[in-house]
Protein backbone atom coordinates (compact mmCIF):
# COMPACT_ATOMS: atom_id res chain seq x y z
CA UNK A 1 0.00 0.00 0.00
CA UNK A 2 1.18 3.20 -0.57
CA UNK A 3 2.15 5.00 2.15
CA UNK A 4 0.57 8.43 3.19
CA UNK A 5 3.93 9.78 4.67
CA UNK A 6 5.18 10.63 0.86
CA UNK A 7 2.53 13.17 0.26
CA UNK A 8 2.81 16.22 1.31
CA UNK A 9 1.67 17.18 4.77
CA UNK A 10 3.08 20.23 6.91
CA UNK A 11 2.46 17.68 10.13
CA UNK A 12 4.17 15.19 8.81
CA UNK A 13 7.39 17.23 7.71
CA UNK A 14 7.74 18.56 11.19
CA UNK A 15 7.71 15.98 12.58
CA UNK A 16 10.69 14.64 11.17
CA UNK A 17 13.57 16.93 11.73
CA UNK A 18 17.14 16.48 11.18
CA UNK A 19 18.36 15.96 14.39
CA UNK A 20 22.11 15.69 13.31
CA UNK A 21 22.17 19.43 12.69
CA UNK A 22 20.71 20.95 15.68
CA UNK A 23 22.02 18.79 18.09
CA UNK A 24 24.65 19.94 20.02
CA UNK A 25 27.37 17.14 20.43
CA UNK A 26 28.13 16.47 23.42
CA UNK A 27 23.91 15.12 23.47
CA UNK A 28 24.53 11.39 22.38
CA UNK A 29 21.79 9.60 24.31
CA UNK A 30 19.06 9.96 22.48
CA UNK A 31 16.45 11.41 24.55
CA UNK A 32 13.97 9.57 25.60
CA UNK A 33 15.92 5.85 25.24
CA UNK A 34 13.62 4.51 27.59
CA UNK A 35 10.32 5.33 25.83
CA UNK A 36 8.06 2.74 25.14
CA UNK A 37 5.82 1.99 21.83
CA UNK A 38 2.22 2.57 22.51
CA UNK A 39 -0.98 2.70 20.18
CA UNK A 40 -3.34 5.45 21.03
CA UNK A 41 -6.95 3.88 21.45
CA UNK A 42 -8.99 7.05 21.84
CA UNK A 43 -8.73 10.83 23.19
CA UNK A 44 -10.66 12.82 25.63
CA UNK A 45 -10.00 16.28 26.35
CA UNK A 46 -6.35 15.86 25.56
CA UNK A 47 -6.04 12.52 27.79
CA UNK A 48 -5.19 10.03 25.23
CA UNK A 49 -5.99 6.46 26.49
CA UNK A 50 -3.08 4.11 24.88
CA UNK A 51 -2.76 0.75 24.48
CA UNK A 52 1.03 -0.58 25.93
CA UNK A 53 1.33 -4.16 25.82
CA UNK A 54 -1.67 -5.29 26.97
CA UNK A 55 -2.65 -1.98 29.30
CA UNK A 56 -4.46 0.60 28.75
CA UNK A 57 -2.22 3.97 29.81
CA UNK A 58 -3.55 7.38 30.49
CA UNK A 59 -1.37 9.47 28.63
CA UNK A 60 -1.10 13.37 27.80
CA UNK A 61 1.47 14.46 25.08
CA UNK A 62 4.62 16.12 26.22
CA UNK A 63 5.13 19.78 25.54
CA UNK A 64 7.64 19.58 23.32
CA UNK A 65 5.54 18.44 20.44
CA UNK A 66 4.26 21.42 20.21
CA UNK A 67 1.04 21.75 18.06
CA UNK A 68 1.01 18.13 16.62
CA UNK A 69 -1.71 16.43 17.97
CA UNK A 70 -1.66 12.59 18.30
CA UNK A 71 -4.80 10.67 16.90
CA UNK A 72 -6.74 7.43 17.61
CA UNK A 73 -4.45 4.90 15.55
CA UNK A 74 -1.22 6.74 16.17
CA UNK A 75 1.76 4.93 17.14
CA UNK A 76 3.44 6.59 19.98
CA UNK A 77 6.65 6.48 22.21
CA UNK A 78 5.62 7.02 25.96
CA UNK A 79 7.61 8.24 29.66
CA UNK A 80 6.69 8.27 32.82
CA UNK A 81 4.02 6.06 34.46
CA UNK A 82 3.05 3.47 32.51
CA UNK A 83 1.55 1.05 34.93
CA UNK A 84 -1.55 1.75 33.80
CA UNK A 85 -2.85 2.50 37.23
CA UNK A 86 -5.43 4.65 38.15
CA UNK A 87 -4.56 8.48 38.31
CA UNK A 88 -1.52 7.74 37.14
CA UNK A 89 -0.34 9.72 34.06
CA UNK A 90 2.38 9.06 31.27
CA UNK A 91 3.39 11.65 28.64
CA UNK A 92 3.97 11.08 24.63
CA UNK A 93 7.16 11.81 23.40
CA UNK A 94 6.93 11.05 20.03
CA UNK A 95 4.52 10.34 17.50
CA UNK A 96 5.31 7.80 14.60
CA UNK A 97 5.09 8.46 10.91
CA UNK A 98 1.74 8.04 9.49
CA UNK A 99 0.77 5.44 7.04
CA UNK A 100 -2.70 7.31 6.34
CA UNK A 101 -4.97 10.13 7.73
CA UNK A 102 -8.67 10.00 8.12
CA UNK A 103 -9.44 13.68 8.50
CA UNK A 104 -12.74 15.63 8.28
CA UNK A 105 -12.64 19.29 7.78
CA UNK A 106 -14.28 20.87 11.06
CA UNK A 107 -17.63 22.89 10.36
CA UNK A 108 -18.45 25.94 11.18
CA UNK A 109 -21.60 25.36 13.01
CA UNK A 110 -19.98 22.04 14.60
CA UNK A 111 -16.39 22.62 15.29
CA UNK A 112 -16.02 19.47 17.17
CA UNK A 113 -17.71 16.56 15.64
CA UNK A 114 -14.29 15.22 13.62
CA UNK A 115 -13.53 12.04 12.83
CA UNK A 116 -9.39 11.76 12.84
CA UNK A 117 -7.98 8.61 12.33
CA UNK A 118 -4.65 7.73 11.99
CA UNK A 119 -2.83 4.31 10.35
CA UNK A 120 -6.22 2.60 9.32
CA UNK A 121 -6.03 0.74 6.33
CA UNK A 122 -9.82 0.80 5.41
CA UNK A 123 -12.51 2.74 5.16
CA UNK A 124 -15.96 0.69 5.99
CA UNK A 125 -18.62 3.30 4.81
CA UNK A 126 -21.89 1.86 6.81
CA UNK A 127 -25.05 3.22 5.22
CA UNK A 128 -28.40 2.15 5.36
CA UNK A 129 -30.71 1.31 2.35
CA UNK A 130 -33.97 3.18 4.17
CA UNK A 131 -34.11 4.85 7.58
CA UNK A 132 -32.62 6.87 7.58
CA UNK A 133 -32.31 7.57 3.48
CA UNK A 134 -29.02 6.76 1.84
CA UNK A 135 -26.79 9.54 1.09
CA UNK A 136 -24.91 9.47 -1.75
CA UNK A 137 -23.17 12.80 -1.62
CA UNK A 138 -22.12 11.70 1.97
CA UNK A 139 -20.99 8.34 0.92
CA UNK A 140 -19.26 9.93 -1.90
CA UNK A 141 -17.42 12.64 0.47
CA UNK A 142 -16.05 9.70 2.98
CA UNK A 143 -14.83 8.22 -0.58
CA UNK A 144 -12.94 11.38 -1.11
CA UNK A 145 -11.57 11.36 2.23
CA UNK A 146 -10.50 7.96 2.38
CA UNK A 147 -8.57 8.61 -1.21
CA UNK A 148 -7.23 11.19 -0.17
CA UNK A 149 -5.93 9.97 3.03
CA UNK A 150 -4.70 6.61 1.81
CA UNK A 151 -7.66 4.40 3.06
CA UNK A 152 -8.87 1.94 1.13
CA UNK A 153 -12.82 1.89 1.09
CA UNK A 154 -15.67 -0.49 1.16
CA UNK A 155 -19.26 -0.32 1.61
CA UNK A 156 -21.84 -1.95 4.48
CA UNK A 157 -25.27 -1.32 3.18
CA UNK A 158 -27.28 -2.16 6.28
CA UNK A 159 -31.25 -2.56 6.72
CA UNK A 160 -31.49 -4.48 3.15
CA UNK A 161 -35.03 -5.87 5.10
CA UNK A 162 -36.25 -2.17 4.45
CA UNK A 163 -35.02 -1.35 0.92
CA UNK A 164 -33.12 -3.05 -1.68
CA UNK A 165 -29.74 -2.46 -2.61
CA UNK A 166 -29.40 -2.14 -6.41
CA UNK A 167 -30.06 1.52 -7.18
CA UNK A 168 -27.85 2.90 -4.63
CA UNK A 169 -25.04 -0.04 -5.80
CA UNK A 170 -25.52 1.48 -9.22
CA UNK A 171 -23.79 4.55 -8.67
CA UNK A 172 -20.66 2.80 -7.34
CA UNK A 173 -20.31 0.26 -10.05
CA UNK A 174 -17.89 2.28 -12.60
CA UNK A 175 -15.82 3.00 -8.85
CA UNK A 176 -15.78 -0.94 -8.29
CA UNK A 177 -15.98 -0.08 -4.51
CA UNK A 178 -15.90 -3.56 -2.25
CA UNK A 179 -19.72 -3.66 -0.30
CA UNK A 180 -21.58 -6.38 1.62
CA UNK A 181 -25.52 -5.90 2.09
CA UNK A 182 -26.81 -7.09 5.43
CA UNK A 183 -30.49 -7.23 6.86
CA UNK A 184 -31.61 -7.35 10.43
CA UNK A 185 -31.78 -10.80 10.95
CA UNK A 186 -28.21 -11.41 9.98
CA UNK A 187 -27.19 -8.45 11.72
CA UNK A 188 -28.91 -10.54 15.35
CA UNK A 189 -27.76 -14.19 13.93
CA UNK A 190 -23.69 -13.38 13.53
CA UNK A 191 -24.32 -13.63 9.57
CA UNK A 192 -23.40 -10.20 9.32
CA UNK A 193 -20.45 -9.62 11.47
CA UNK A 194 -19.38 -12.71 9.66
CA UNK A 195 -19.07 -11.55 6.31
CA UNK A 196 -18.03 -8.29 7.20
CA UNK A 197 -15.38 -9.74 9.13
CA UNK A 198 -13.83 -11.33 5.86
CA UNK A 199 -12.58 -7.65 5.47
CA UNK A 200 -11.17 -7.27 8.57
CA UNK A 201 -8.41 -9.49 9.32
CA UNK A 202 -5.47 -8.14 9.91
CA UNK A 203 -6.36 -4.77 9.08
CA UNK A 204 -7.40 -1.76 10.39
CA UNK A 205 -10.18 -0.31 9.76
CA UNK A 206 -12.28 2.54 10.32
CA UNK A 207 -15.92 2.81 10.64
CA UNK A 208 -18.26 5.83 9.63
CA UNK A 209 -21.69 6.37 9.17
CA UNK A 210 -24.45 8.97 9.52
CA UNK A 211 -26.45 8.17 13.00
CA UNK A 212 -28.71 5.28 13.00
CA UNK A 213 -27.35 3.54 10.45
CA UNK A 214 -26.60 0.51 12.44
CA UNK A 215 -22.70 1.31 13.15
CA UNK A 216 -23.10 1.02 16.75
CA UNK A 217 -24.90 -2.51 16.44
CA UNK A 218 -22.52 -3.92 13.79
CA UNK A 219 -19.41 -3.15 15.70
CA UNK A 220 -20.76 -4.51 18.95
CA UNK A 221 -21.47 -7.71 16.44
CA UNK A 222 -18.03 -7.87 15.51
CA UNK A 223 -15.70 -7.09 18.66
CA UNK A 224 -16.64 -9.28 21.66
CA UNK A 225 -17.80 -7.54 24.68
CA UNK A 226 -14.43 -8.65 26.90
CA UNK A 227 -12.64 -6.74 23.89
CA UNK A 228 -14.51 -4.01 23.69
CA UNK A 229 -13.94 -3.47 27.73
CA UNK A 230 -10.26 -3.10 27.26
CA UNK A 231 -10.81 0.64 27.14
CA UNK A 232 -12.93 0.25 30.14
CA UNK A 233 -11.97 3.04 32.35
CA UNK A 234 -13.67 5.41 29.54
CA UNK A 235 -16.57 3.61 29.31
CA UNK A 236 -16.11 3.92 33.74
CA UNK A 237 -15.89 7.16 33.15
CA UNK A 238 -19.41 7.59 31.01
CA UNK A 239 -21.27 5.22 32.62
CA UNK A 240 -22.22 3.75 29.85
CA UNK A 241 -21.51 0.95 27.10
CA UNK A 242 -20.52 2.90 24.59
CA UNK A 243 -18.05 6.22 24.79
CA UNK A 244 -19.95 9.33 24.29
CA UNK A 245 -16.73 11.16 23.45
CA UNK A 246 -16.08 13.14 20.14
CA UNK A 247 -13.13 10.84 19.37
CA UNK A 248 -12.73 7.73 17.46
CA UNK A 249 -12.15 4.58 19.47
CA UNK A 250 -9.97 1.88 18.57
CA UNK A 251 -11.17 -1.80 19.42
CA UNK A 252 -9.41 -5.15 18.68
CA UNK A 253 -10.58 -7.81 16.74
CA UNK A 254 -10.44 -11.16 18.13
CA UNK A 255 -8.82 -12.87 15.55
CA UNK A 256 -5.36 -11.93 14.04
CA UNK A 257 -3.94 -8.25 14.41
CA UNK A 258 -7.21 -6.55 13.15
CA UNK A 259 -8.44 -3.51 14.71
CA UNK A 260 -11.72 -2.23 14.45
CA UNK A 261 -12.20 2.14 15.11
CA UNK A 262 -15.28 3.04 15.71
CA UNK A 263 -16.12 6.47 14.87
CA UNK A 264 -19.23 8.64 16.07
CA UNK A 265 -22.05 9.26 13.98
CA UNK A 266 -21.25 12.00 11.05
CA UNK A 267 -23.81 14.17 9.55
CA UNK A 268 -21.99 15.97 7.81
CA UNK A 269 -18.01 15.43 6.35
CA UNK A 270 -15.69 18.00 5.67
CA UNK A 271 -13.61 17.99 3.02
CA UNK A 272 -11.75 22.11 3.10
CA UNK A 273 -8.45 19.85 3.33
CA UNK A 274 -8.72 17.71 0.10
CA UNK A 275 -5.91 17.28 -2.34
CA UNK A 276 -7.14 16.58 -5.89
CA UNK A 277 -3.95 15.31 -6.68
CA UNK A 278 -3.83 12.50 -4.04
CA UNK A 279 -7.13 11.78 -5.03
CA UNK A 280 -6.55 10.65 -8.26
CA UNK A 281 -4.02 8.36 -7.14
CA UNK A 282 -6.91 5.74 -6.53
CA UNK A 283 -7.49 5.93 -10.17
CA UNK A 284 -4.32 4.76 -11.28
CA UNK A 285 -6.14 4.12 -14.80
CA UNK A 286 -6.93 8.05 -14.99
CA UNK A 287 -3.52 9.24 -13.22
CA UNK A 288 -1.42 9.21 -16.68
CA UNK A 289 -3.88 11.26 -18.55
CA UNK A 290 -2.92 13.93 -15.91
CA UNK A 291 0.04 14.66 -17.34
CA UNK A 292 -0.79 18.00 -19.70
CA UNK A 293 -2.97 19.18 -16.90
CA UNK A 294 -2.23 22.67 -16.03
CA UNK A 295 -0.15 23.51 -12.76
CA UNK A 296 -2.33 22.26 -9.42
CA UNK A 297 -5.27 21.09 -11.57
CA UNK A 298 -8.49 20.35 -9.34
CA UNK A 299 -9.17 17.69 -12.30
CA UNK A 300 -12.67 19.07 -12.43
CA UNK A 301 -12.29 22.01 -14.30
CA UNK A 302 -12.56 22.98 -18.39
CA UNK A 303 -8.48 22.91 -19.03
CA UNK A 304 -8.44 19.63 -17.42
CA UNK A 305 -6.51 17.54 -19.56
CA UNK A 306 -8.09 14.26 -18.82
CA UNK A 307 -11.29 15.19 -21.36
CA UNK A 308 -9.26 15.10 -24.47
CA UNK A 309 -7.16 12.39 -23.16
CA UNK A 310 -10.20 9.99 -22.25
CA UNK A 311 -12.08 10.87 -25.71
CA UNK A 312 -9.05 9.76 -27.51
CA UNK A 313 -10.28 6.34 -26.00
CA UNK A 314 -7.05 5.98 -23.22
CA UNK A 315 -9.49 5.23 -20.56
CA UNK A 316 -13.34 4.65 -19.93
CA UNK A 317 -15.60 7.53 -19.78
CA UNK A 318 -17.56 6.07 -16.78
CA UNK A 319 -14.60 6.47 -14.69
CA UNK A 320 -13.57 10.14 -15.36
CA UNK A 321 -17.59 10.71 -14.52
CA UNK A 322 -17.33 8.75 -11.46
CA UNK A 323 -13.97 11.10 -10.50
CA UNK A 324 -15.47 13.88 -11.67
CA UNK A 325 -18.66 13.45 -9.45
CA UNK A 326 -16.66 12.72 -6.30
CA UNK A 327 -14.45 15.57 -6.99
CA UNK A 328 -17.64 17.88 -7.13
CA UNK A 329 -18.78 16.78 -3.57
CA UNK A 330 -15.68 18.96 -2.48
CA UNK A 331 -18.17 22.06 -2.63
CA UNK A 332 -20.18 22.44 -0.01
CA UNK A 333 -23.61 22.56 -0.48
CA UNK A 334 -27.05 23.16 1.70
CA UNK A 335 -27.67 19.74 3.32
CA UNK A 336 -24.19 18.47 3.73
N1 LIG B 1 -34.47 -2.98 10.13
C1 LIG B 1 -33.17 -2.94 10.47
N2 LIG B 1 -32.81 -2.23 11.56
C2 LIG B 1 -31.51 -2.19 11.88
C3 LIG B 1 -30.52 -2.84 11.12
N3 LIG B 1 -29.30 -2.56 11.67
C4 LIG B 1 -29.55 -1.77 12.74
N4 LIG B 1 -30.85 -1.54 12.88
C5 LIG B 1 -31.51 -0.70 13.89
O1 LIG B 1 -31.20 0.66 13.63
C6 LIG B 1 -31.15 1.41 14.84
C7 LIG B 1 -29.88 2.23 14.92
O2 LIG B 1 -28.78 1.38 15.13
P1 LIG B 1 -27.44 1.86 15.85
O3 LIG B 1 -26.50 0.71 15.79
O4 LIG B 1 -27.70 2.46 17.15
O5 LIG B 1 -27.00 3.00 14.85
P2 LIG B 1 -25.69 3.88 14.81
O6 LIG B 1 -25.32 3.98 13.39
O7 LIG B 1 -24.66 3.36 15.71
O8 LIG B 1 -26.20 5.26 15.30
P3 LIG B 1 -25.51 6.27 16.31
O9 LIG B 1 -25.36 5.51 17.59
O10 LIG B 1 -26.49 7.39 16.39
O11 LIG B 1 -24.21 6.64 15.70
C8 LIG B 1 -31.27 0.39 15.96
O12 LIG B 1 -32.60 0.42 16.42
C9 LIG B 1 -30.98 -0.94 15.28
O13 LIG B 1 -31.64 -2.02 15.89
C10 LIG B 1 -30.94 -3.60 9.97
O14 LIG B 1 -30.14 -4.20 9.22
N5 LIG B 1 -32.28 -3.60 9.70
ZN1 LIG C 1 -6.62 17.98 -14.57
Amino acid sequence: MRRYGKHTDEDDIRQRPNRKGTRPRTTIRPKHEDAVEGMVLTVDRGRLTCLVEDRTVMAMKARELGRKAAVVGDRVSLVGDLSGEKDTLARIVRIGERESLLRRTADDDDPYERVVVANADQLAIVTALADPEPRPRLIDRCLVAAYDGGLEPFLVMTKSDLAPPEQLLELYGDLDIPYVVVNREELYDGGAADRVRTFLDGRVTAFVGHSGVGKTTLVNALVPEEKRRITGHVNAVTGRGRHTTTSALALPLEAAEGWVIDTPGVRSFGLHHVDPARVIHAFPDLEPGTENCPRACSHDEPECALDAWVAEGHADPARLFSLRRLLSTRERREGD
